[in-house]
């Protein structure tokens, strides 16, 4: 345990275990995951399809619980941490409301947390600007491409301004050029707004490129097989891909996903 360090970790998980029950029998999804994510970090999680990414992303949001071990997100346990608005939430589609305007999505949960109009005018404004998507309030969300709709939806997870940004999977579904001109946002996203930002990713160059620490888990039980924290400056032009440094850390994570492999 980090006893050196003042500051509190924003996520911290201690032999995290969660089994779902089901008509098949348990599903064992998360095996003794132990993880500290401090203020300020980009942390990606990779691994095969069903190794629990997902489900430990939605044990942060308290929208599953584990069955064992300890989870705090800033200090609280994850259901107060929800509460208290701690984070956003951007899902694999970007689910935006068709019948409302893209700033009529992102009011949504400023209207239901109560916010005055002017204070919702405020952060539409804002969070637009953040994604760049200025001038795009008044569409909607079929007048605008995959990509646009992404960031919209960003926008929506940034508007009441939470510390962290949880982000299952959002570019997946988005072609190559299209995702590499996101994460280049993004990153100058998490730059400007010094957020801690969990991100579920596929692949290998994405999560390395935005990453300042890359958890690679193994299939079920998903446990953690390796935590790398990247040697990579925080400033990443896209071109950052191909130096040696950025192929050491991308091998080093193809590695640990075949170990994973070769537990099976
Ligand atoms: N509510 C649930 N009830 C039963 N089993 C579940 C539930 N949610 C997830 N699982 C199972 O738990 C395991 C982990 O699922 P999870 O969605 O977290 O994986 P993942 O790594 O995010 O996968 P993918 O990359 O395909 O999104 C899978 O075997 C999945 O079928």
């Amino acid at each position: 345990m980090n006893t050196e360090s003042t500051t509190q970790p924003v996520i911290e998980a201690r032999q995290l275990d969660l089994t779902f029950q089901t008509n098949d029998g348990p599903i064992h999804a998360l095996k003794d995951v132990n993880l500290t994510v401090d203020k300020g970090e980009f942390v990606s999680f990779i691994g095969p399809s069903g190794c629990g990414k997902t489900t430990f992303l939605r044990c942060i949001a308290a929208l599953e619980t584990p069955t064992g071990g300890t989870l705090t997100v800033n200090g609280m346990t994850p259901d107060e941490a929800r509460r208290n608005r701690a984070y956003g939430y951007v899902f694999q589609a970007a689910g935006l409301y068709p019948w409302r305007t893209i700033a009529k999505n992102i009011k949504l949960p400023l209207e239901i947390m109560g916010y005055s109009s002017a204070e919702q005018d405020d952060r539409v404004k804002d969070v637009l600007e953040l994604v760049d998507l200025e001038g795009f309030g008044g569409k909607f969300p079929w007048q605008l491409s995959g990509g646009m709709q992404q960031r919209a939806s960003i926008a929506r997870a940034l508007a009441f301004d939470a510390d962290i940004l949880l982000m299952d999977e959002p570019f997946g579904a988005l072609d190559e050029i299209v995702r590499d001109h996101l994460n280049e946002q993004l990153l100058a996203l998490w730059a400007r707004t010094e957020k801690t930002i969990g991100f579920v990713t596929h692949s290998i160059p994405e999560a390395v490129y935005l990453s300042t620490k890359i958890v690679v888990m193994s299939p079920r039980p998903g446990r953690i097989t390796d935590v790398i924290d990247s040697p990579l400056p925080k400033e990443r032009p896209l071109d950052i891909r191909d130096t040696p440094e950025f192929i050491e850390v991308a091998h080093r994570v193809r590695e640990g996903l075949r170990a994973g492999h070769a537990d099976e």
